[in-house]
């Protein structure tokens, strides 16, 4: 973590101020409306843009993606960056989720601001709303002024699945050939479209609850990739045995798999978040070696995993060499957490590509 403490320090402040000051000035003249009879304090006329779902996926590729994914984590293992505590506030049944954060990254740096609200009781209004909504506010590390809005349903789908591409990659490697995901839902389906993207695996399976949910996936993914990789499993053993990496991406409120079905050595990313259970079963913990994004937010949040007694270790220790990397015969997990710092990444990769800056 950055120790930002040194804000506090009255010349440093001093110094910081009338630098930022001057290029305030600079930004006033072209951003800024002065209303003389007000004291000459400053109105602003709106400073940022709401960046659109179907902008986003104009502007992001997988390959971006990947990389802004790899360097929030790195920059997370060296501290050159600061999260604020992630906050629950109950509503009832339902929540709001809030997380700050600070990059400091030339190209990916920011403040980020996260709202994510899960209303279970939305599934029960005439007609129903979606569960969850969120927006990510980007705002600039020199000014605080608000750069971008963007929808965090969206920025999800490729900060989660990018994520576990670098997970993969950094505690597993390039050697897998069989990828295995569980569960063909949203999640399930960009991991396997993510992972297969990276490693060009020779064999992707899909397993779902919903068997005509996996077939239908497949059908449409051989078809994209003008492929023939991706093929349906009837059983959730059948779609791990011998799979060199593991996708598990239910909302199951049960165990799926079981650790006498996996190869050794084998990887996988646990996505389905519970704060009661676990897609894995728990000798599939007991005998791995789990990694996460956010030790800190896992040893609160995960309290499944917890109470198995498993230490978490963080990827980017590993990317950035803190940590020795697990031996080739180490069965390894990633339990994904999602960091502020990542979202702030994605979304000023984003605001930049909006911008044509990158
Ligand atoms: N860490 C993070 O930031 C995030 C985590 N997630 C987590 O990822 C998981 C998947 O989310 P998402 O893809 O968006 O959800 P979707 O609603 O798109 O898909 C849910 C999947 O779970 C399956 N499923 C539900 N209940 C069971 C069950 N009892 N047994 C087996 N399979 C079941 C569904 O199967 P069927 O088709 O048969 O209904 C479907 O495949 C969730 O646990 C979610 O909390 C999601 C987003 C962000
Ligand atoms: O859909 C979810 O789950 C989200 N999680 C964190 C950020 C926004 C959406």
């Amino acid at each position: 973590m950055v120790n930002i403490s040194y804000f506090y320090d009255a010349k440093v402040t001093e110094a910081i101020i009338y630098e930022m000051c001057e290029e305030i000035v600079q930004y006033e003249s072209d951003e800024f409306t002065h209303n003389e009879d007000n004291n000459n304090m400053q109105k602003m006329s709106c400073p940022y843009e709401y960046l659109t779902d179907h902008r986003i996926e104009e502007l992001l590729t997988w390959e971006k993606a990947y990389e802004a994914a790899e360097r929030a984590l790195e920059r997370f293992a060296t501290g050159e960056a600061h999260q604020s505590e992630r906050l629950k506030v109950p509503v009832g049944p339902n929540f709001l989720f809030t997380m700050c954060g600070y990059l400091k990254d030339e190209e990916y740096g920011g403040l980020v601001s996260l709202l994510f609200t899960q209303f279970i009781s939305n599934k029960k209004l005439e007609p129903p709303l979606p569960v969850v909504h969120s927006d990510i506010t980007l705002m600039d590390e020199k000014t605080g002024v608000t750069k971008v809005i963007v929808p965090g349903r969206e920025l999800v789908n490729w900060v989660l699945p990018s994520v576990s591409v670098m997970a993969t990659r950094h505690l597993h490697g390039k050697t897998g050939e069989v990828l295995a995901i569980i569960g063909a839902g949203n999640q399930g389906r960009l991991h396997a479209i993510a992972l297969h993207k990276f490693f060009n695996f020779s064999e992707v399976r899909v397993w779902n609850r919903t068997a005509s949910k996996a077939e239908d996936l497949v059908k449409q993914l051989n078809k994209a990739m003008t492929s023939s990789v991706f093929v349906t499993a009837n059983f959730v053993e059948e779609c791990v045995n011998n799979a060199d990496v593991i996708v598990t991406a239910t909302k199951a409120s049960q165990t799926l798999v079981k650790y006498s079905w996996i190869k050794k050595g084998a990887h996988i990313n646990a996505i389905g978040v519970s704060v009661v259970t676990t897609e894995l079963d728990d000798e599939t913990y007991r005998s791995s070696t789990t990694y996460t994004d956010n030790k800190e937010a896992a040893e609160i949040e995960l309290k499944p995993i917890v109470k198995l007694g498993v230490k978490f270790k963080e990827v980017g220790d590993v990317i950035v060499g803190k940590i020795q990397a697990p031996k080739k015969s180490d069965t390894t997990i990633f339990q994904s957490s999602g960091t502020a710092i990542q979202y702030c990444a994605f979304a000023r990769l984003i605001s930049d590509l909006h911008k044509g800056k990158q």
